[in-house]
């Protein structure tokens, strides 16, 4: 089974391609990978089963979560994320006063069912740029890093 799990809304095509770079980063780092569209109605208690969950999402109205996100984000109330790490990212457009407020939503309700969230948060400027998809694949290796110290740190117990 996939030890890390990602679950991503991305109407135009600029998240997906931030989260299809991310991916390539965790598999060039060697860990496996569980990816879900939001269209897809994954369930939220998915989530209990991996160590390393991903969540990203564009933003919609005035800083807030696209319709698709809402029953998922809904749903994710009733998890115990206790002992899970966990990153958020995604693309907005600067021209809004709240820039990319989806990944500061989804960061804050996963710190408040108690997941680790264990990098800041990855915003692009509407299409990712060549540097920005780079950025987006080490964002996916930092993690997959963050992942091994826990595991190594469960193995020295
Ligand atoms: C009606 C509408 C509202 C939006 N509101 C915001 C916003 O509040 N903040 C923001 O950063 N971007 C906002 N955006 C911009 C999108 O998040 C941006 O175009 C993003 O790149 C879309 O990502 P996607 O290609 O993954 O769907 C809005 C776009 C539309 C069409």
């Amino acid at each position: 089974m996939s030890e890390m799990i990602m679950i991503y809304a991305s109407m135009t095509g600029n998240t997906e391609e931030m989260a299809n770079a991310i991916a390539e980063g965790i598999r060039e780092s060697g860990k496996d990978l569980e990816i879900n569209d939001i269209f897809d109605n994954p369930s939220a208690s998915e989530l209990e089963k991996y160590d390393g969950i991903l969540l990203g999402s564009y933003t919609w109205g005035e800083g807030a979560l696209p319709d698709e996100f809402l029953d998922f984000y809904e749903e994710m109330d009733k998890l115990d994320l206790s002992g899970k790490k966990a990153v958020v990212f995604g693309s907005g457009d600067t021209v809004y006063e709240d820039f990319a407020g989806a990944v500061d939503i989804l960061i804050a309700k996963l710190q408040e069912r108690g997941a680790e969230v264990v990098l800041n948060g990855l915003k692009v400027d509407t299409s990712p740029s060549p540097e920005d998809i780079e950025q987006c694949k080490q964002f996916g290796s930092e993690f997959v890093n963050h992942l091994n110290q826990q595991e190594n740190c469960q193995i020295s117990k």
